[in-house]
């Protein structure tokens, strides 16, 4: 029997609604993958609402957690590491010592960074440190890194100014230390109002995937990190990363469906979890070059 991969999930949780791991864990776990989450704060809700009510966890109990596994055997079951949203940028750097220290046990095991980093323009609220801490720290580690056009905009310190910008940009990113990048929302002048677009670039090509552009009265949040989460999930399922990302741009869109059908602004991830894993729509990624 094929075993069953187990992934540690270190991001935000909301008691209400779905950010962070309150929108990756269960859709991971409904596509079939041991999770363990860890969260980076306890909120009441996500901050897009503009308040909440909540704590951030300590910086040193990421390492203390961390050592709690090691010390009952387990750690070395650790396929993969997802980081996402963060509380402080101490926390950022727990987390990529945790990341050596599972790497040091399991060599294979896989790193992704969600770099959510705080935007006016989103609307998303992360401290400025964070962000500098992606920028300057996270990247360099990461195995698989999935910026939306925002972040890849700060990674470059520039916007994009067409599609095969993007796809530079993107590229540039590997030359930081990441097997792959996937963005997972491009934005760029010229681009076909009815479309939503994401790219995949790797050391072995790059695709470029449209989905249909789903209207909201207010843009749900948490869709990045369903799909950060999804893809890794996929991965370490042992899809390639081509097939891991178009199963999850599907998946995805299935969620926005029926959250756009319920009228609902946040994630309807339990009516749609049966097509979360068996999803009726597909969408192919299209080899592109520069
Ligand atoms: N098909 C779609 N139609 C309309 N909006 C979408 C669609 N897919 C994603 N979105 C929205 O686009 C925004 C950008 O999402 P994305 O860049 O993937 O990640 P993040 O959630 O990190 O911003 C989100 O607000 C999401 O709700
Ligand atoms: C607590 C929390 N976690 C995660 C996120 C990231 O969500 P998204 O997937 O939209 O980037 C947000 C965005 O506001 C948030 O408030
Ligand atoms: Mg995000």
């Amino acid at each position: 029997m094929k075993r069953t991969p187990h992934l540690l999930a270190i991001q935000s949780h909301v008691v209400f609604g779905h950010a962070g791991n309150s929108a990756a864990v269960f859709p991971m776990q409904r596509v079939g993958v041991n999770v363990w989450p860890l969260n980076t704060v306890q909120f009441s809700n996500h901050t897009q609402y503009g308040q909440w009510a909540g704590e951030v966890l300590a910086p040193q109990q990421i390492p203390a957690l961390v050592e709690g596994i090691a010390a009952i055997g387990e750690l070395g079951n650790c396929d993969a590491v997802l980081s996402g949203y963060l509380g402080s940028a101490a926390q950022g750097r727990a987390i990529l010592s945790g990341v050596a220290r599972i790497k040091a046990i399991n060599p294979k095991a896989l790193y992704l960074c969600d770099p959510v980093m705080g935007h006016p323009e989103k609307g998303c609220i992360v401290p400025q440190e964070v962000s500098d801490f992606l920028l300057d720290e996270a990247a360099a580690m990461a195995d698989l890194l999935c910026p939306n056009q925002l972040e890849l905009d700060s990674f470059a310190g520039r916007k994009p100014q067409s599609l095969f910008d993007c796809l530079a940009m993107a590229k540039a990113l590997l030359a930081r230390g990441p097997k792959a990048v996937l963005v997972k929302h491009l934005d760029y002048p010229g681009k076909l109002p009815d479309g939503f677009e994401m790219l995949l670039v790797t050391e072995d090509g790059s695709w470029h995937l449209r989905r249909p552009l789903l209207a909201f009265p207010r843009q749900p949040v948490g869709v990045g990190d369903l799909t950060s989460g999804l893809f890794l999930a996929r991965v370490l399922l042992g899809d390639s990363l081509v097939a891991a990302f178009e199963f999850t741009a599907a998946a995805v869109h299935e969620v926005l469906l029926e959250t756009q059908a319920c009228a609902s602004y946040e994630l309807e991830l339990v009516r749609a979890q049966d097509r979360i894993a068996h999803p009726r729509v597909r969408f192919e990624a299209t080899p592109i070059s520069l």
